[in-house]
């Protein structure tokens, strides 16, 4: 249960807001996040973290000297947009480049490479690395698709501690991939999470029954049990942490460790030491030597009664980074020199992108294609809810939210820059961007990928006709499976993509007029939709509950086969005869 809140809607921004109000010494907010309130060297590396909110302190309240520079800020369980992302690292750039790492979401992953290549094409230096701690997620053998979880922390670190040292942007991501290859994490949980204004959990486990290996999103484990004595949860961490030991690592008398018990958001901190207690008695029956042992809230998810152990296996070059001092909101050691605060006015500002000309012919399709956005927004706010909870069978319930806010954006930029004469293409581009901005997580990095390549193949010079709508869709598809990789059957929004896209594409090569061309491949996005309930997960969030969701269609392809068939109608209405948009 959430207690405290305003619109939930508006829940993500005003915590911001709070947040920076209290650490205005340490933080100060930027469009899309924050970033340190204080001089760093110059040419020094930028480590920018992020993800979705309602994981604090991850990400913000790891801001500060000695931590990170910045931080990208999602959603409730939304990764940031790219947009977001770029604009915090550009504020947080001191000259030596910027070093992007975050949890191993899909979301993130596509959100942070977009940023990645945008930052580097415009000459800031970038590299990407991904923390996949969590040993419960994947196996050893497909050890790269981990969850990111507690390990953020030690990752972040020794990624920070590196870069406030001076170390060039390429040794920082060489430190940071190996902070990350030694650290592990399992994790435990007693209940799920309730988001603000929620009425139900967004996951539930039986009471007195605890899910071990559960992600911070209610992401299912690998096995369930009776609640144990806090002793018991003690041998259980360190059992699974000294059963799966990074490679170059050997128990033996005298290695050291650093350890980090993390509360996941309702356990107290006084079982936290309970546990902790017997654990370090564990570590130390091994003759581990435990290395400045953090207790306490790192990474949580949101509400939800858990704990996780943290173990990073230290060598010299990365004990040095985890002892070295840091002042952060949420995580300070030792003691800083503090460093001068930065002028209000040196913060950069995100610029305003402007307006190419546009023929009249394509300035009235703009008008055209606003008109469709308007349907599909009006058809998303109708279905949010259900969308959601489809979603929710074996998703994380936020694709219904993520649509919604996604085309909220897309439409009031859509009618923005139509107003200032912008034709198709500009206006789809600029819509694609709001969406993907406005929305993040997965599908809001995808759906603007799909716009962007609308978009530029419709261009700002002629009135588009079917060939060029149906390159278009076909341009979409390819975006979408070349940024997400998932293929047909893998039961995404790809497989309602490629039948709509090829019957698109097949019907206009026959001469069919566009409003019937697309009615046609409507018709077998339908069909297509619901058959993805006979398929198993392969990709996003569903993936690990894939058993759970036979039997549900796929969210997002249900969501594209309702908005496609919103197309086909507006189309139909706005030119009966018409051949075009
Ligand atoms: N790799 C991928 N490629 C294409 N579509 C994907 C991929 N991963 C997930 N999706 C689509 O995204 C939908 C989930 O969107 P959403 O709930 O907004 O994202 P998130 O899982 O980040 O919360 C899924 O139902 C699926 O259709
Ligand atoms: O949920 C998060 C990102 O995941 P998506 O892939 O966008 O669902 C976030 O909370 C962790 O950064």
């Amino acid at each position: 249960m959430t207690y405290l809140y305003n619109q939930p809607s508006a829940f993500a921004a005003e915590l911001i807001e709070g947040f920076v109000a209290a650490n205005a010494d340490k933080v100060r907010q930027v469009p899309g996040g924050v970033v340190r309130s204080t001089r760093s060297q110059p040419g020094t590396v930028a480590v920018v973290v992020g993800g979705g909110s309602g994981h604090y302190p991850a990400f913000a309240g790891l801001v500060g000297q000695g931590m990170a520079h910045g931080a990208a800020m999602g959603n409730l369980f939304a990764s940031p947009s790219a947009q977001q992302i770029v604009n915090v690292a550009r504020a947080a750039h001191n000259g030596g480049g910027v070093l992007l790492t975050f949890g191993n979401y899909a979301g993130d992953v596509l959100h942070f490479g977009q940023a990645c290549e945008r930052l580097r094409a415009e000459g800031i230096a970038c590299e990407v690395v991904t923390v996949t701690d969590d040993i419960s997620s994947a196996s050893l053998e497909e050890i790269e698709k981990r969850r990111g979880v507690a390990g953020d922390l030690t990752v972040f670190k020794v990624a920070s501690a590196a870069a406030e040292a001076g170390h060039s942007l390429a040794q920082v991501a060489a430190l940071a991939r190996h902070a990350n290859q030694r650290t592990r994490s399992f994790g435990v949980a007693f209940s799920g999470c309730t988001l603000p204004g929620a009425t139900q959990p967004l996951f539930s486990i039986d009471a007195g029954r605890m899910a071990l290996g559960m992600g911070i999103h209610g992401e299912p484990g690998i096995s369930e049990s009776d609640v144990p004595r806090a002793d018991v949860l003690a041998e259980i961490f360190v059992d699974n942490l000294l059963s799966e030991l990074p490679a170059g690592v050997k128990l033996q008398p005298g290695t050291r460790v650093a350890a980090v018990l993390n509360g996941l958001g309702s356990v107290k901190y006084e079982e936290l030491f309970v546990v902790y207690r017997r654990v370090a008695q564990l570590l130390r029956e091994q003759q581990l030597e435990i290395v400045e042992p953090e207790v306490g809230e790192f990474v949580t998810s949101f509400n939800m009664a858990g704990a996780s152990l943290t173990l990073m296996w230290l060598d010299e070059a990365l004990e040095q980074c985890w002892r070295a001092p840091a002042n952060a909101p949420a995580f300070r050691k030792g003691s800083v020199i503090v460093a001068e605060p930065l002028e209000a006015s040196e913060c950069q500002q995100a610029t305003q992108n402007a307006i190419p000309a546009a023929s009249v012919a394509s300035q009235q399709s703009a008008q055209r294609v606003l008109a469709i956005l308007d349907a599909i927004a009006v058809v998303i706010q109708r279905n949010a809810e259900q969308l959601g909870r489809i979603d929710a069978v074996a998703g994380d319930g936020d694709h219904g939210i993520g649509m919604e806010r996604g085309v909220l954006g897309a439409l009031a930029q859509a009618r923005d820059v139509a107003a200032q004469g912008a034709g198709a293409g500009t206006l789809l581009c600029q819509a694609a961007d709001a969406w993907a901005d406005k929305a993040g997580g997965t599908s809001g990095a995808l759906w603007g990928v799909a716009l962007t390549a609308i978009g530029t193949a419709l261009g700002d010079e002629s009135k588009p006709d079917a060939q060029r709508v149906a390159e278009g869709v076909k341009q979409a598809k390819e975006g979408i499976m070349h940024f997400g990789k998932a293929q047909p059957g893998d039961k995404t929004m790809v497989d309602v993509l490629v039948p709509f896209s090829d019957s698109l594409s097949a019907a206009v090569a026959r001469g069919e007029a566009l409003p019937d061309a697309w009615q046609l491949a409507a018709e077998t996005a339908q069909a297509a939709a619901q058959a993805t309930a006979q398929l198993l997960p392969k990709m996003g969030r569903a993936r690990p509950l894939a058993e759970k969701s036979l039997g549900t269609p796929d969210a997002g392809a249900v969501s594209l086969a309702l908005i496609v068939a919103t197309v086909a109608e507006r189309l139909r209405a706005l030119q009966p005869q018409g051949a075009s948009v």
